[in-house]
């Protein structure tokens, strides 16, 4: 392959759109023979990958421990860690749990099967995602929205109205569930990676010949089973539904252990707001780099399914044991300024997708939206256009949003009060891994748009906060 072809890979370039046929799995396939013109050529070092995928499963276990049996208290945990030293540290905080419970079985597959059932058949609009980089067109059920108050409601009624279950449960058995969710999902992780190599659902696959670089990076872009898009379940509808479900247990918890404090009202409402913006904006999610670019590997897969829900809810869990009293002007003045934040967030996020679809056809903060209309060429030669757009949010700075992404993230752990460090885990993580999103994405965006990203990068010359950086 040329060094113009593995760049182009690489970076996601696209295929012929126009010669796609919709296939049974609900991916319409392009005439791709070359499957190497799409296969990643990042073999990548095996060292960062294989460092991850053996600490992440850990550090989530240890992390988890920290919050519910040391109370948070970092400086009494690395008291014991340095009397009693790292194996013993893996003894108590990840051995007892690292095959799993019956009991947690019993919340996570129930949880799992009602989402596919969900997915499968809950109404929505068949909805077009981006042409991939080998000219398949991915299609999805737009059906977020509906299944999320579905989710909340049947949750609602049978933890609290007819107790069916007992939602507090949850964080008595959380050390279980976490542990049960990376067996299960480092299972996974392997046999879509197999799946990927052995039986691809559409010809955005292949393999990079190192097994742990496909493992951690995985083998395919849109993995199918028996019609479910994998990629939907996991970051969706596991990963981003059970954030919602956690915190509510928590809430209950919270409850049970003597009443419901508004420091957790104030930090689960926050969240709960910026999840349904997340699943009224899905079909946007789609179209982002998560599902264009990264594979469904270790990274996105046992990230959504583990480290979604113990480190995007630890500030919540942490707030169970350690409920403060904000008074009702600062708790409506946090949630007041947390729901601006997710507006604006949720607003960059519209008016890139608007100017896009009305063709630059619209107006943005009341004016015409300033473009420039970008070619790029697909990984086969061939020119495409897009829109990219100058004004608005994107005007400010190539990925402004991030700024009001991360004060929310912010203000719903701000409850936490500043007693430990541990709840603000979350936030310092985004703040990296949004840092080195914007430095990835612009590298990405230089690459696909060459003269015309420079363009913009001359009239918007900074990545996130204007004047800074
Ligand atoms: N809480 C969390 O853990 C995280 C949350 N997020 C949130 O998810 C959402 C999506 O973020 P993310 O996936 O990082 O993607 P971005 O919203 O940053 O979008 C990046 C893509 O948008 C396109 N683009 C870039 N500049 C322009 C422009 N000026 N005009 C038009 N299109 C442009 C390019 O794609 P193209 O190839 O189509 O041109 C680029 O790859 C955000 O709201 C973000 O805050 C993101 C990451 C982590
Ligand atoms: C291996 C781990 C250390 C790293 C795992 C990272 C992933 C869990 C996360 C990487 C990007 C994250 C997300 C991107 C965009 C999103 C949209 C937003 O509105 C909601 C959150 C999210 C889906 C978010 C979820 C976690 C990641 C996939």
């Amino acid at each position: 392959m040329s060094t113009k072809r593995r760049a182009a890979a690489a970076s996601g370039a696209w295929h012929r759109p126009e010669d796609s046929t919709a296939t049974a799995n609900g991916i319409k396939t392009g005439k791709v023979e070359d499957k190497q013109a799409v296969s990643y050529t990042v073999t990548g070092s095996t060292f960062v990958p294989a460092f991850l995928v053996f600490v992440c499963p850990v550090f989530a276990m240890v992390f988890i421990r920290i919050i519910v049996e040391f109370d948070g208290d970092l400086l009494e945990f690395a008291r014991v860690a340095a009397r009693d030293g790292p194996l013993q540290i893996l003894k108590t905080s990840v051995f007892p749990y690292v095959f799993g419970s019956r009991r947690a079985c019993e919340f996570i597959l129930p949880f799992a099967a009602f989402q596919l059932l969900l997915m499968r058949l809950v109404p929505g609009k068949t909805t077009r995602g981006p042409v991939t980089p080998a000219g398949n067109i991915p299609i999805y059920k737009a059906n977020g929205l509906l299944s999320y108050f579905i989710t909340l409601a049947v949750f609602c009624l049978c933890g609290f109205v007819f107790k069916i279950f007992n939602p507090a449960e949850v964080y008595d058995h959380y050390q279980e569930i976490i542990g049960t969710l990376n067996l299960f999902s480092l299972v996974f992780c392997l046999v879509i990676s197999l799946k990927g190599k052995l039986l691809p659902s559409s010809t955005d696959s292949g393999a990079s010949g190192n097994p742990i670089f496909d493992y951690y990076w995985g083998t395919e872009l849109y993995p199918r089973i028996l019609g479910w898009d994998v990629k939907m379940f996991t970051n969706c509808r596991f990963g981003m539904m059970s954030w919602g479900l956690f915190l509510l247990c928590y809430a209950a918890k919270q409850y049970q252990l003597g009443s419901l404090s508004d420091s957790m009202v104030v930090s689960v409402v926050l969240q709960l707001i910026y999840i349904t913006k997340f699943f009224q904006w899905e079909m946007g999610y789609m179209k982002s780099l998560d599902i264009m670019h990264d594979r469904a590997g270790f990274m996105l897969c046992w990230g959504c399914m583990v480290w979604v829900p113990s480190v995007y809810t630890s500030h919540t869990l942490y707030l169970t044991t350690h409920p403060n009293d904000l008074g009702l002007p600062v708790s409506v003045a946090i949630i007041a300024l947390g729901i601006f934040c997710i507006f604006f967030n949720y607003d960059a996020d519209r008016q890139r997708e608007q100017v896009r679809n009305t063709d630059g056809n619209c107006t943005v903060w009341g004016r015409k939206p300033e473009i420039i209309r970008a070619t790029f060429h697909t990984s086969e030669g061939q020119e495409r256009k897009s829109i990219l757009l100058m004004s608005g949010w994107w005007g400010v700075s190539r990925h402004f949003h991030y700024v009001p992404e991360i004060t929310a993230a912010f203000l719903w752990t701000i409850p936490a009060l500043f007693s430990s460090p541990i709840p603000y885990f979350y936030v310092t993580f985004l703040v990296i891994l949004l840092t080195h999103r914007a430095i990835r994405d612009d590298v990405r965006c230089a690459e696909k748009y060459g003269e015309f990203w420079n363009e913009y990068c001359k009239k918007v010359p900074y990545k996130i906060i204007p004047f800074i950086f």
